[in-house]
Parts: structure tokens; sequence; C-alpha cells
């Protein structure tokens, strides 16, 4: 795209929705002018940060016991229709393929919301003895949801592009339960790699995964002080092994119905990462996922401009041959412009080498995330490059952490979560009962968000709606 349709400026990161639209434009991460409502379409530098995000998502899998597969995007409405709760919860969510060019399908297709009634079925023809077990397969599909709320690219699509969905099989719902706790903590170590720090709840029993016996969830705090639920994991108990008829011969000769577990992050990794770290210039990003990790500026005067050239060339070729993402801006824009253009992109770490930086055998070095400059010698540029990404990393963490605690208030009533939920998350008392959870939902205007995995208790304390006297307290936030 050319430089000169992105001098609109992008609007300052405290008039969040606007700035976050722009930005996906003008770091060319999404261009949402694809003629399908929820449907957007990647730029290669987006599809970059998400390559390098998903590398990261199928590294922990993998060295966790996980196995990548692939199962069909097409599922028969006979099997999609067959577990109830879950027809229930995504009945209105479900796109159908009824023609096959002009020819009527015998059996109307659904486009997978999720995979489980497409895997399921072949969980059967698979999954004979306890010797099985675990069974660990995960997939990185597209998934199409005719979501009705407001659509957003990376936030909420109707053809969510990033599904990375596991589907796991135990004999027990001991063993599944271990395996949820395992997924939570894998998911917590993918977004400690970018940087994000996580709210982890089990979500009230109203709000579980449609057939499963609960759900955890993470949720990140985004600036506008709303959450946004980026991963799940679903306890999924014997419900669908008993749909699907999914049974195994226990080791004292018994058949008996599996357990499962499923759990899913989308795109929405990516968009939790772009809003948490960016600021007023544009992306900010964790060096792992960067495109491009690195930008050279070769600062030229008349006299010494070949020298200065040839010297960021080396750089580079050194950089690469260590293994980082580098580039060498040496095109005509001024200083300034090249600065803007590679702040906006989100480039952890700018270098500026001229012929005064030469004599000196050194390097100019500026962090993105914090504007701080200094110099690294010639000589060991590679371990100064690393040096500076691992502090990129650990203050981004840092920072996004202290930021997530000081949006955390804990609340002495209703009223008062009323007022903190504009600015982040309330915490709250309550009993645990559903009526009670639903009336304090009905007076706030927000919904409990989960019940913290890591308790924040405060003792003995009464629920708001019933006066019951509790040990718990529950997240309330507006969310995504
Ligand atoms: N419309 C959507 N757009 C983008 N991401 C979405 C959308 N709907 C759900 N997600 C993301 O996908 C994750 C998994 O979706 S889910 O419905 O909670 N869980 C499942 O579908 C289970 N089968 C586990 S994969 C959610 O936690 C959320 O982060």
């Amino acid at each position: 795209m050319a430089e000169s349709e992105k001098e609109a400026a992008l609007p300052p990161k405290e008039a969040f929705s606007d700035w976050y639209n722009e930005l996906l434009w003008m770091a060319e991460i999404m261009d949402v002018r694809y003629p399908v409502k929820g449907l957007y379409v990647w730029y290669p530098f987006g599809f970059a940060i998400r390559r390098n995000t998903y590398s990261i998502i199928r590294e922990i899998l993998d060295n966790s016991g996980h196995q990548e597969t692939l199962f069909p995007l097409l599922i028969p409405e006979n099997e999609f229709m067959k577990e109830a709760e879950h027809i229930k919860g995504f009945e209105n969510e479900v796109y159908w393929v009824t023609h096959g060019g002009k020819d009527p399908l015998d059996i109307p297709l659904a486009l997978r919301p999720t995979s489980e009634t497409a895997i399921y079925p072949m969980y059967k023809k698979w999954v004979r003895s306890h010797a099985d077990f675990p069974l660990k397969l995960y997939q990185i599909v597209n998934t199409f949801r005719y979501e009705t709320k407001h659509t957003r690219p990376l936030i909420r699509l109707r053809e969510i592009t990033s599904f990375k969905e596991a589907h796991t099989v135990h004999a027990t719902w001991e063993d599944a339960e271990a395996q949820v706790k395992e997924a939570i903590g894998l998911y917590t170590e993918i977004y400690r790699r970018l940087a994000v720090p996580v709210l982890r709840s089990r979500r009230p029993d109203w709000d579980k995964f449609p057939g499963a016996d609960y759900t955890d969830a993470l949720d990140a705090v985004m600036p506008d002080g709303k959450t946004l639920q980026i991963g799940t994991v679903h306890h999924l108990g014997d419900n669908f092994a008993k749909t699907f008829d999914i049974k195994y011969e226990a080791p004292d000769g018994e058949q008996r119905y599996a357990h499962q577990t499923c759990y899913g992050i989308s795109e929405r990794s990516i968009a939790a990462t772009i809003s948490i770290h960016g600021d007023d210039k544009g992306l900010v990003l964790p060096p792992e996922i960067a495109p491009v990790q690195v930008v050279i500026i070769p600062i030229i005067f008349k006299k010494g401009a070949e020298e200065v050239f040839a010297a960021c060339k080396d750089v580079q070729e050194r950089l690469k041959k260590a293994g980082i993402r580098v580039e060498v801006d040496a095109s005509d824009l001024r200083p300034g412009a090249k600065y803007y253009k590679w702040e906006m992109k989100g480039v952890p770490l700018r270098l500026e080498i001229g012929p005064r930086d030469l004599q000196n055998n050194v390097a100019v070095a500026v962090r993105r995330d914090t504007g701080e400059k200094d110099q690294i010698t010639l000589l060991e540029i590679e371990a100064g490059v690393r040096l500076k990404f691992e502090a990129i990393q650990k203050s981004l963490y840092e920072k996004a952490g202290s930021e997530l605690e000081s949006r955390i208030f804990d609340c002495v009533d209703l009223d008062e979560v009323k007022e903190k939920i504009q600015e982040g998350v309330a915490t709250i008392p309550w009993c645990g009962k559903r009526e009670c959870g639903l009336a304090m939902e009905d007076h706030i205007g927000a919904g409990i968000l989960g019940i913290p995995l890591t308790p924040r208790s405060k003792g003995k304390e009464k629920c708001p709606a019933c006066g019951e006297e509790t040990e718990t307290r529950v997240y309330v936030a507006r969310t995504y």
C-alpha cells in the first residue's frame, strides 16, 4: 500500500476502539473490506504475526504430548444433531451447506462451528482400550459461527480463521480433570510468551460450553476495561462419550465410557497482544512474534555513505545468520518517516548506524517499547541484540502485569461493582447459588466472569444477594 495513503493519523490509544480499527489497517494486519460480514483478509504482515504466534502454540502443544491432525470442515446433520446440550448452544450459530452444484444434498452439511461432532464419531472408531489413553489431538483450522453480536476483526468473526482446538480422551473423570489443569498451565505459558497476563476463572454454570461439565477460561483485560475471553478449557465428562458411544476396555476387562476435554484458542490471542502492548505510535510487538525484529537505518551524509551502507549490510548478514529477522531501510525516505513507518509496525529494535558510529565501532540501539537509546558494540552485535530482546520481553510482561493488577477492584457492594467495571474487573462475594448470581448480574447490568482459579478470598463475607456467609469472591466484568 502506498505510504501516502497512510498519512491519516492513528488515533490516540485511549480512543481504544478507533485506535484498534485504524491500527489493523495502518500496520497492515487485516483488511476489513471483504464483502461478507464477519469475514476479514490477512495482510502478509499480519499473517506473519499469526505464523509466529501459532508456532509458539504448536511448540507448546507438541512438547506436551499433543499431536496435530486435520478433520473435515463439513459435518453431516445427523452427527451434528446428536448431543442435545451442544445443539442448543450452537443451533443458532451454525451455517448449513444444502446443495452440491444444482443438486440438493440428501443430508445437509454443517460448516464446523467447532469440531466435536466431526471428531467424536471417529474417536469411537479409534478408541478400544485404556492403553489408547491419553489421546491428545489438536487442529488449527477455520471454523464458522453465525455471530449475531457485533463482529470485529480478530475479536468476533463469523469465520474464525485461526481456531486451535484440542480434543483429548481419558479413562476417568479425574484423568480428564488433570488434563484440564495441564491445559490451563499450557495456555498460561503461551500467553506468557506473548507477554499477556491473564485472569483464570471457572465460568458460572449458566455460561459453560454447551455439553460440558464445567468450563475454565483465560481472560485478558483490554485497555477499555472490558475483558476478552482468549482461551477456554472444557471438562466434557462422559457426556459426549455416551452420545457418540466412545467406550474402552478397562484393565479389569469391563467396557466403560471414556472421559474427555477440549480446549480452544483463536486469533483473539493476537487481538489481546496487539491491544495490550500497542501505544499511540502503533504496534509494540514482543520480539518472538515480530515479523521484523530489527530494522537497521543507515544515517547518511555525503561523506562516507558507501562505508555506512556496507556496514549496515554486514550487520544485517550477521544478524540473519544468528536467526534474527532483520531489514535494512535504505529507501530515500527521510529518517523521521522511516522511524514512523517501523514504529507503526511494532519493530522491537531499531539500529542506527552513521559515520561517527562506524568510527566508534558501535550501533545506536533504540527500543520500540520504551524509546530507550543506547549503544551496542558492532563486535558483539548479535549478543547485544539478543540481550535487548530479553529486556523488552521482560519489561512488556511486567508492565502488562502491573496494569492488569491496577484494573482489579475488590468491591464492598454492588453499586461499587457497577462503577468499577467501567475501568476493569470487580471482585465481589458470592454464595454460589444460581439465583443470587443471576440477581447480582441483573442489578449490575454485567455478567459474573467466573470464580478465580487462584482464590481472591478476603475471609468470611456476606453474599450481597442473600446475606449468606461465603469465603468466595467472583470476578465481574464487561466483556467483548
Ligand atoms: N466468533 C469468534 N471469533 C473469534 N474467536 C472466538 C469466537 N468464538 C469463540 N472464540 C474463541 O475460541 C475459543 C474457543 O471457543 S469455545 O466455544 O469457547 N470452545 C470450543 O469451541 C471448544 N470446542 C474448545 S475448542 C474461545 O475461548 C474464544 O477465545
